[in-house]
């Protein structure tokens, strides 16, 4: 069966270190790691919440040092979601994670930016950049940076708003996202994966974006999903990662069936890849097995996230007519 074609809309590129990578590019920095092996820190891949993995996720970007480890980094992934039949990717980094542990911006924006700038040439995959805030440090210290990005003319379309969540509403980063917004960027922001449906509000009416990224929480608000189904905002939902961090308490148990069946625009991504069980295929096998989902609601996923990525009309319409051919190839028959 010919791969769905899909873009990824929800994809952390640090969360895409594997463990042998990690391992590499600590040996090339002259890093001694905590772990004894690639096994033993895969062993630590058992998630309670969403702090539990962050802690190990900042940990190991220790390992990422020179433009060549981002350039590297970035470019694993893109070589793996080709393979998972990703024609289209919109990747977030997290330029104060970097920051913070004396890495410069041009060094993590420019090696990112290196391997995202011949990725079609190179995996036959657009894709964008997106900087993202950390939500758990001060938004003074987020409008900075973005004045920085701004400054030195960094490739991205966009920002959004990740780690932390809950005790850190959206509301507090409103200047970030005018000063964004002004600059001519797209707004995005994590709402609605540990955070109430309050949060995603706040999102939509103070940040006023134009994706969310997670927002299954939306669905303890009636009023709310009525709402995003009526402005059909996009919503990047991420299965595996949501079972990893308990968000929900098993695959069969994910509302993404039910927000597909409110007529809700959501796509299915990978999140933290590397950390949370596999990449967007992954993802897509874990839900057919779950849900026995069909070719009709396998194409609107992967027609939803074209229609929720940034660009072009004319790109999306040939990303829209490969999805129509996918559902038409007679190997996708076997698919449910
Ligand atoms: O899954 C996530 N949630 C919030 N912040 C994050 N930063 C990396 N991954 C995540
Ligand atoms: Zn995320």
């Amino acid at each position: 069966m010919p791969s769905l074609p899909c873009a990824e809309l929800h994809l952390h590129i640090e969360g895409t270190l594997e463990p042998e990578l990690i391992f590499t590019l600590a040996a090339r920095n002259g890093i001694r790691l905590p772990y004894a092996d690639t096994a033993d820190l895969a062993d630590r891949y058992a998630f309670t919440d969403l702090q539990s993995f962050l802690d190990l996720y900042y940990a190991n970007m220790d390992v990422l040092r020179t433009e060549a480890d981002f350039t590297d980094m970035t470019r694993a992934y893109l070589r793996r979601t080709a393979a998972a039949g990703v024609r289209h990717a919109e990747i977030m980094m997290d330029p104060q994670a970097h920051l913070a542990r004396g890495i410069a911006l041009e060094t993590c924006v420019g090696g990112v930016a290196a391997a995202l700038s011949t990725s079609e040439a190179d995996y036959g995959i657009s894709t964008s950049l997106i900087a993202a805030f950390l939500r758990d440090r001060p938004a003074a210290e987020a409008l900075a940076v973005l004045r920085d990005l701004l400054a030195m003319e960094a490739p991205i379309i966009g920002i959004g708003l990740d780690s932390a969540e809950v005790g850190y509403p959206p509301s507090l980063f409103a200047e970030v996202y005018d000063v964004a917004r002004a600059a001519g960027l797209k707004c995005i922001a994590h709402a609605g994966e540990e955070g109430p449906p309050g949060y995603v509000r706040e999102a939509l009416d103070i940040l006023r974006v134009d994706r969310l990224d997670h927002g299954i929480r939306c669905l303890e608000d009636e009023a709310l999903v009525q709402r995003l189904v009526a402005d059909q905002v996009p919503l990047t939902v991420c299965p595996l990662s949501n079972v990893r961090l308990r968000a929900v308490a098993t695959l069969r148990d994910h509302p993404l069936p039910a927000m597909l069946a409110r007529g809700l625009n959501v796509s299915v991504n990978s999140d933290d890849p590397a950390y949370f069980g596999g990449y967007v295929d992954d993802n897509f096998s874990a839900l057919r097995q779950s849900f026995g989902l069909g070719v009709d609601d396998l194409a609107t996923l992967a027609a939803n996230s074209f229609r929720s990525a940034f660009i072009s009309g004319e790109r999306r319409a040939a990303l829209l007519a490969e999805v129509e051919a996918w559902r038409s190839a007679p190997g996708a028959a076997g698919v449910a």
